[in-house]
């Protein structure tokens, strides 16, 4: 058996990663947005009237956002957090154009950083539907500024914002979602055999560490079984290398029909296979392989099997893998087509 992998674990769970970086990209947002109407503040003054609840809402606006900051909503990908910070953007920009020069001011596209947000955040639909109460907030803004709509400037300032908000949300949804999709991508190459689609070493050895850590807590037994084929290379050489390539699969697809859904199936490489049996006892797991070299009997498949079992046999999956393996080696010595338990070596099947 080869060594461990060099390479970093696989990112499972991408989708949260991903969550994690957009709130770092959401509070970023929001505070430019406070600097932006900060600044205007500075430069154009505060506004006659109104300007202590400007100021309460400016002041509001950033507590909620550093307080969402230093609370981290967003452990546990709940998207809907993040839908109410864009919608919070959205009142307050609302709220602050109105208290300033309405949407025909310099800070009307600041819509633009709510629309980003739900973008890289919701998808498009909710980006969408963003927009469209952005859309209403600016007739609303329209209608409060004592101006009518149907004027050929406001109409222009209005179609044309609205056209930008639609084209930036909608072009940065679908930039997510390309990622989103290269990322499940780049994870099922990282993690399948392309021949078998079965799990692939590096998958294997990932996602076995969390079932060796649940046996351990609820102290429940567990097995690993190596399956390494016998004499695949008289095939390659006999019949070519893509019928030793179906009678790999042919294999493949006996181990996955036998495994419970709970169960994990991966190729480790060449033609040996590993299988990873919860709540399963070195007799359960004995029985099962006996059961499989009994269904192949009249298809020539010939393979041999190696069973390690949790807690007698290792304290670890690599222990378990490799005392596994050398159970198989056994089953080999001994004429093939068996079955074999660590230690006890025993040969039941032939
Ligand atoms: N067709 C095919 N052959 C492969 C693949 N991967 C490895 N092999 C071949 O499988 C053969 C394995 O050889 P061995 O390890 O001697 O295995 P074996 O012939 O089954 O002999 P024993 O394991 O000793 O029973 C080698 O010839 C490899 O080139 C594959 O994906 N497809």
């Amino acid at each position: 058996m080869k060594d461990q992998d060099p390479l970093p674990p696989l990112v499972w769970d991408s989708q949260r990663i991903q969550i994690q970086g957009f709130t770092t990209g959401l509070h970023q947002i929001e505070w430019l947005l406070v600097m932006l109407v900060t600044l205007y503040l500075v430069v154009m003054g505060i506004p006659e009237g109104g300007s202590w609840e400007l100021l309460m809402a400016t002041i509001g606006y950033f507590g909620f956002s550093l307080m969402a900051s230093q609370l981290r909503f967003f452990g546990d990908r709940q998207r809907w957090l993040l839908a109410i910070h864009t919608w919070v953007m959205i009142g307050f920009i609302t709220w602050f154009l109105y208290s300033t020069e309405g949407v025909t001011g310099p800070l009307a596209s600041l819509y633009l950083l709510a629309v980003v947000t739900s973008a890289l955040t919701l998808g498009v639909l909710a980006t969408l539907l963003e927009v469209a109460a952005i859309a209403a907030c600016y007739l609303l803004l329209i209608q409060l500024g004592g101006t009518t709509l149907m004027t050929p400037a406001n109409l222009a300032l209005v179609s044309t914002n609205l056209v930008v908000f639609l084209i930036v949300g909608y072009l940065t949804a679908a930039l997510v979602d390309a990622i989103q999709v290269s990322n499940r991508m780049l994870l099922s190459m990282a993690s399948e055999d392309p021949l078998t689609g079965l799990f692939n070493r590096r998958a294997f050895t990932d996602l076995a560490q969390p079932l060796h850590a649940m046996a351990e807590r609820s102290q429940q037994p567990y097995s690993v079984i190596v399956i390494d084929m016998d004499g695949l290379k008289a095939i390659n050489d006999s019949q070519g290398h893509e019928a030793g390539d179906r009678v790999i699969l042919d294999l493949a697809q006996r181990l996955k029909s036998f495994a419970r859904s709970s169960d994990l199936v991966a190729r480790l490489g060449g033609d040996e296979f590993v299988m990873l049996l919860p709540d399963t006892d070195a007799d359960g797991a004995r029985q099962l392989m006996q059961r499989l070299l009994a269904s192949v009997a009249s298809s020539g498949l010939q393979f041999s099997v190696g069973v390690s079992s949790y807690p007698e046999h290792g304290q670890g999956v690599e222990y378990l893998l490799l005392h596994a393996d050398r159970a198989m080696y056994a089953s080999k010595a001994s004429g093939g087509h068996r079955v074999s338990l660590y230690n006890t070596v025993q040969h039941e099947y032939g």
